[in-house]
């Protein structure tokens, strides 16, 4: 069977760094230390069809060699956000190789809060994971894409989903008054890549977080809208961004003994089958 090798790509995933930012003065037990960690996925484009067509392995940087420069770069870059480091990372491997036309990195963040005012000691007490994205062709800008993933957000009330389509195979009721319940993945694509990354997470993050608390929601997809828009609102330096919302059911449990009622009080949590709801939303 004739074929065609139409793309490839290979790299390191989840190479997992953390660093230790120290100040470099007092004792080792009193300065005050900054503590982040990440997981970085690599993916290399490029002149690599010979390894997959010919077993020719000689332009393969190694997926280990990958990972060592990971962890290479971690010593000088400040890791000052994850999208700053996967700028530095995206850079090198188009930098020192010539025949790599493309990187991608992909960071996950573990994020390590302060634990009551130690220098040294830290907690993790979030559910909720900063991503990014850096894709860098050779010639072009670097793209940036900021994110999160695993943000639970629920309301118990001012949530309802009624007038949906009608015929045979439909069973659920309608209900103005339900939990609303998700763990939602955001991703915003920056304008460019000087973007205050810091800043402009905050922004977007803290503002679909209030635009969910502030109105009755008739739907998920209403619900996702609102957030997204206002996100591109309150940050100019976001071109793009989506939202995916997956409709964690939790469903009116029938009480025992028989005739019990359940003033909406008591339900089942499900897992699958799972609502999926996503769009993204453009800058006009
Ligand atoms: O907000 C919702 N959107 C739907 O599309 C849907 N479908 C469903 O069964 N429940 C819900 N809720």
């Amino acid at each position: 069977m004739p074929s065609r090798l139409s793309h490839n790509s290979y790299g390191k995933h989840r190479v997992r760094v953390s660093k230790i930012r120290r100040p470099r003065q007092g004792a080792p037990n009193t300065e005050r230390h900054e503590f982040v960690e990440a997981a970085v996925d690599v993916e290399l484009e490029g002149d690599f069809d010979a390894a997959f067509t010919n077993g020719d392995n000689r332009s393969v940087v190694a997926t280990d060699t990958c990972k060592n420069t990971v962890y290479a770069l971690a010593k000088d870059d400040p890791l000052e956000t994850i999208e700053s480091f996967g700028l530095t990372v995206a850079r090198h491997f188009i930098g020192r190789y010539e025949h790599v036309s493309r990187c991608r990195v992909r960071l996950t963040e573990h994020v390590w809060e302060r634990l009551a005012d130690s220098p040294h000691a830290f907690v993790a007490r979030d559910s909720v994971e900063p991503t990014a994205e850096v894709v860098l062709t050779r010639g072009a800008e670097p793209v940036v894409t900021s994110g999160v993933e695993k943000l639970m957000i629920a309301k118990t009330t001012e949530s309802g989903f009624v007038d949906f389509h009608r015929d045979d195979f439909r069973t659920l009721p309608d209900t103005e008054d339900r939990i609303l319940a998700t763990e939602m993945t955001a991703e915003w694509r920056l304008a460019s890549a000087d973007a205050d990354f810091a800043t402009v997470r905050k922004t977007v993050v803290d503002t679909m977080l209030a635009r969910f608390v502030d109105h009755y929601s008739r739907s998920v997809q209403e619900t996702l809208h609102l957030m997204a828009a206002a996100a591109l609102d309150a940050a100019p330096a976001v071109a793009e961004i989506t939202l995916t919302m997956p409709n964690k059911h939790h469903l009116l449990a029938k009480l025992v003994p028989e005739g019990t009622a359940n003033d909406n009080e008591v339900f089942v949590v499900t897992d699958e089958p799972f609502g999926y709801i996503s769009a993204t939303l453009a800058r006009e």
